[in-house]
């Protein structure tokens, strides 16, 4: 039987200008992306009957809202055969983060039955997609370090320092379409040149919004500030920190208070999802 397991990572937004907003109502961003090597695990295994099967259930999601089992739905009419699949999930990835779970198991799914199916679709279509399912899905198919314009489809390569981080999540879960819509959300900075972004970084537009609605954010974010420069990432709830050594980052985490979950890990400029992807492909049989 083919089984193949990815790792499926998370994603910081280093910053996140809200340039503007589209009649439809989702905003146009600037940000970069860059992937982190927290991840959750996706195993696949073909089955002979014609299902999508994903275990172990999810706290709370229903199994046709899952990302996983919408993104095997999108693939099914480019299927070769009628086989299904059975997807098992060791879930890391904290919910309602920022830091695009779901997105990145969506996208993760895509791969690999796009290889498992013989779809044989290129990334940039099945980043279209994934970018029907959610606006994060894309930079996880494009799969290296973005610059990205548009609602996050327009990407652009680049390779950021990597340094080591120090995640924290609050306790409490961010919608992201709470901040979208929230009135007080600045959606007018100005546009900026890629090379500007690199060189001068940027802030995130959500943060003010988000400290003002979620105490428990605002006060981690006030507690992390006395070790350095803190970054929101997409709407939340996760804070992060960079640290050029670990131990560092180690130490601020050892001393961070128990109600927060906390996290060491490293940025990596390309996904740890290509990379175990292509060094699957590599050693099967011609
Ligand atoms: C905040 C980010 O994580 C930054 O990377 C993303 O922009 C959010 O991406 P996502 O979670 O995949 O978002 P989606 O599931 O596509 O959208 C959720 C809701 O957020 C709002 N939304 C999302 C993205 C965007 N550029 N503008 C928006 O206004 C829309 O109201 C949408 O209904
Ligand atoms: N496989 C999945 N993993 C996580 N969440 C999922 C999944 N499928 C559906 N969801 C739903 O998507 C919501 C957002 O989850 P996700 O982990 O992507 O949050 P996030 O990190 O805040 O993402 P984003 O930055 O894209 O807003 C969850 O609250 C959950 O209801």
């Amino acid at each position: 039987m083919t089984e193949l397991t990815l790792p499926a990572p998370g994603k910081l937004n280093l910053f996140l200008h809200i340039i503007g907003q589209r009649p439809d109502g989702y905003h146009n961003l600037q940000t970069v992306f860059q992937f982190i090597d927290l991840c959750d695990s996706l195993t696949f295994n073909l089955t002979a009957e014609d299902r999508i099967v994903i275990t172990p259930s999810m706290n709370g999601i229903e199994i046709k809202d899952n990302l996983i089992y919408k993104a095997a739905v999108l693939l099914k009419p480019y299927r070769k055969s009628q086989q299904g699949v059975s997807v098992s999930i060791v879930k890391r990835l904290p919910m309602g983060g920022g830091i695009g779970g779901g997105s990145s198991d969506a996208a993760t799914t895509l791969l690999a039955l796009n290889t498992l199916w013989q779809c044989e679709l290129s990334l940039d279509e099945l980043a279209r997609l994934g970018a029907s399912l959610g606006a994060d899905i894309p930079i996880f198919i494009f799969g290296h370090a973005a610059f990205a314009e548009g609602i996050g489809e327009k990407l652009t390569k680049v390779a950021p320092k990597a340094p080591y981080y120090l995640l924290l999540k609050p306790n409490c879960s961010v919608p992201t379409v709470q901040i979208f819509t929230d009135k007080h959300l600045t959606r007018d900075t100005p546009a900026i040149r890629i090379s500007h972004a690199l060189k001068l970084g940027g802030h995130n537009d959500c943060l003010e919004v988000v400290r003002r609605l979620y105490p428990e954010v605002d006060e981690a974010f006030l507690w992390l500030t006395q070790f350095g420069d803190v970054k929101l990432t997409g709407t939340g709830a996760c804070l992060f920190l960079a640290f050029d050594l670990i131990d560092d980052a180690e130490r601020v985490r050892a001393s961070a208070p128990d109600n927060w979950q906390t996290w060491v890990c490293r940025g990596c400029n390309t996904s740890p999802t290509h990379d175990v992807l292509n060094q699957w492909i590599a050693q099967q049989p011609i």
